[in-house]
């Protein structure tokens, strides 16, 4: 990490410090659900309010459509925090402007604040001059500790760093040495496992995936669009019909690559838990079914692959994990990598707000070799890209 300035490098006390995290945590019933993306930055935290420093947040949740709404408040993270940092979070409903400078300049040497979500503005995401100084005049110094946020060029994971004296937080400093570890020179044959739902922002990055792993397994909704390129009647699933000639051109040129995906799936009319439901081939899904999970011949094929893989990197579940039994997919392959890794001949590495919840989900969390907190950001890491939030942070 000599590439950085870190915490360790900076002067604390009494400094007013805005540092990005990732709050985007999976959210059930209005309530959080997997807790590890908070849990990671609080090392952070911890230590600039020891040291005396001001701790201001700031995090985005969801992708809110143009301007502030409830559901994507960052509110209810605020109360959850609160157990795990030790210190009382603050809350102020407003990113910038005179209520946030107000709640700024009462706070004290060793107070936490979280601000709201920074893509209520629509300067973050454009990473507009406006909205990166309005933002640098609520602090002196800046750290990043989003990690899995890097792959944005946002205001606040880019601009603030070219704005204000930089830093890397902690679980930013732990997350690309872990990666770097554990990936630099990885054993083959290497599998890449993408599943989930952020097909539109995911499935351009399999084009350069596949140069780089030796087996791409493709679940979720992200299978759903192949299947489709196939001409496969995926129902109602979700599915982004208009990515199909993408899909189409990523399975022509796998080159060396081999890509699998589901020969099976278990279908159902309802998205919600207990939904009667039907396992069917993939060419058998009626007009009216979704596809919410990979069936068990799938399971198998998977399972069979992990077996004579000695890496695998995965992000995106293989379904609707949060609805049971729709997790039955993502369980199984999990315990099977997980006790591969417990026995030695494989390494395990899986990144994403969703699949670290669904992997606590089944128990097998602490099995793996390492767990990242980013899902699109630790795609994009493996591919070689260049991560803005990153690079940003270099000593210049
Ligand atoms: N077949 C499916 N139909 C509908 N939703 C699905 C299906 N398979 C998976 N999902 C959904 O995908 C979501 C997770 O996808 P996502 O791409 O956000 O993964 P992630 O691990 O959170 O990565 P990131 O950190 O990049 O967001 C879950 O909410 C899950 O319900
Ligand atoms: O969940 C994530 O992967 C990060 O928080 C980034 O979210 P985004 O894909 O909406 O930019």
């Amino acid at each position: 990490m000599s590439d950085f300035s870190t915490l360790d490098d900076a002067d604390l006390a009494g400094k007013r410090v805005l540092v990005r995290v990732d709050l985007n945590v999976p959210m059930e019933n209005g309530r959080v659900s997997d807790t590890t993306r908070i849990e990671r930055v609080v090392p952070t935290i911890r230590h600039i309010a020891d040291a005396g420093g001001k701790v201001i947040l700031l995090a985005h949740f969801g992708r809110p459509k143009g301007g502030p709404d409830e559901i994507n408040s960052l509110r209810r993270v605020a109360e959850a925090m609160i157990d795990h940092v030790g210190h009382h979070v603050s809350f102020v409903p407003h990113t910038i402007g005179e209520p946030a400078v107000a709640a700024v300049t009462a706070m004290k040497n060793g107070d936490v604040l979280l601000l709201e979500n920074t893509r209520f503005h629509k300067g973050e995401e454009k990473n507009e001059d406006a909205f990166i100084d309005e933002l640098a005049a609520l602090g002196d110094i800046y750290v990043n500790d989003a990690f899995s946020a890097a792959h944005r060029a946002h205001a606040s994971t880019e601009g603030l760093a070219r704005r204000l004296p930089a830093y890397a937080g902690r679980s930013m400093q732990a997350e690309l040495d872990a990666l770097t570890r554990a990936l630099e020179k990885p054993e083959r044959p290497v599998a890449a496992i993408v599943g989930g739902a952020k097909v539109s922002t995911k499935l351009d990055l399999l084009g350069n995936l596949v140069k780089k792993v030796d087996i791409l397994i493709i679940g979720g909704g992200m299978a759903n669009t192949f299947l489709a390129a196939q001409g496969k009647d995926v129902g109602k699933s979700l599915c982004e019909h208009d990515l199909t000639d993408t899909a189409r051109q990523i399975l022509a040129n796998a080159g060396k690559c081999e890509i699998v995906l589901p020969v099976d799936a278990t279908v159902a009319k309802e998205f919600k838990a207990g939904a009667a439901s039907r396992v069917v081939d993939v060419d058998n899904v009626a007009p009216d079914e979704m596809i919410l999970d990979i069936g068990p011949k799938s399971i198998d094929a998977i399972t069979a692959i992990l077996q004579r893989a000695k890496t695998i990197v995965w992000n995106g579940p293989f379904g609707a994990f949060e609805l049971k039994p729709f997790d039955t997919g993502t369980t199984r392959v999990a315990q099977a990598a997980a006790k591969l890794t417990e026995s030695g001949s494989l390494v395990t590495v899986a990144g994403g707000g969703d699949t670290v919840s669904a992997l606590n989900g089944a128990g097998v969390a602490d099995h793996f070799t390492y767990l990242s907190t980013a899902g699109g950001a630790f795609l994009e890491w493996l591919e070689g890209k260049v991560l803005p939030g990153v690079e940003a942070l270099r000593r210049r």
